[in-house]
């Protein structure tokens, strides 16, 4: 599944939150989207499941505008993590994944042996099946991010959009959930505040800085020293990964400067 956001931009009461932003996401790639806090991020995630409308330009799927097709048809092809949780009334984690097939279901149909079995499958791969019959608000905030991801997979989606996946996630969850996602031939729009987690899972960066994209490329083109410095006000040394060579970010206490542009 292709992803192309075609010059899109987006104001809220006066303020322009994104301008003429425009990426692509290939058939099985993950795009990363990068940038400090409030750089527009979230805000173009939103346009992509439709959350929020476009100002101006439009988002297409595999050369359908998203806006022309019915919602339920785009929510059985784009599942979503999203910043704004979703999990606030007391189900059962085994509940809360399946309400991930209701795109997928009509009226009151009971989940399919295979759905069930999907279900279980994703509960496993997100490590929370012992979790299965506890409800959602006793979870840590790790658990429940685990439950949310596996809710996104048993929608089995085409594109998956993920808001900071990573949030609350030990250093093992951070990197199986990555390493999931880069076998699992998705096609992925991906935010994540971890640059060096950015570098090893994404195909291709995106850099948005104040509602505009600033470089957009293959990570070792994207992270440069520069572009730290500008971009986010860290003079930090990117360097190869010794085993990997996917480019890395090393800083210390002392690499914080102001960042280009912004007054104290
Ligand atoms: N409804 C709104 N009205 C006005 N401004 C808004 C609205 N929603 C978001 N903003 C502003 O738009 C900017 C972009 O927000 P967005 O959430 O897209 O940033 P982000 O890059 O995802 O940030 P973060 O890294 O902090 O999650 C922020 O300055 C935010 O305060």
């Amino acid at each position: 599944m292709s992803l192309l956001i075609d010059d899109i931009s987006v104001s809220i009461d006066g303020a322009r939150l994104l301008q003429g932003l425009s990426i692509t996401v290939e058939p099985g790639q993950i795009v990363g989207m990068i940038g400090p806090n409030g750089s527009g991020k979230t805000t173009a995630l939103r346009c992509v499941y439709r959350a929020q409308r476009p100002t101006t330009g439009a988002v297409w799927i595999d050369g359908a505008e998203l806006t022309d097709m019915p919602l339920r048809d785009s929510a059985r092809i784009v599942a979503a993590l999203t910043q704004e949780g979703g999990a606030d009334l007391d189900f059962t984690v085994r509940e809360v994944v399946a309400l991930g097939r209701t795109p997928h279901l009509s009226g009151n149909q009971a989940l399919s042996a295979r759905e069930l079995e999907l279900c279980r499958d994703a509960m496993a791969q997100m490590e929370v099946l012992h979790l299965a019959d506890r409800g959602v608000l006793s979870l840590s905030g790790g658990e429940r991010q685990r439950v949310l991801i596996a809710r996104a997979l048993v929608q089995e989606p085409r594109l998956l959009i993920l808001d900071e996946p990573t949030n609350h996630l030990d250093l093992h969850h951070q990197i199986r959930l990555l390493s999931l996602l880069r076998s699992s031939g998705l096609s992925v729009l991906i935010t994540l505040h971890d640059l060096n987690l950015a570098a090893s899972v994404c195909d291709r960066l995106a850099v948005l800085s104040k509602g505009c994209l600033v470089a957009f490329g293959p990570p070792d083109t994207v992270l440069t020293e520069s572009l730290l410095s500008d971009v986010f006000g860290v003079e930090a040394r990117v360097v190869p990964h010794p085993l990997t060579k996917v480019p890395q970010v090393l800083y210390d206490l002392g690499s914080v400067t102001p960042v280009k542009g912004t007054t104290p």
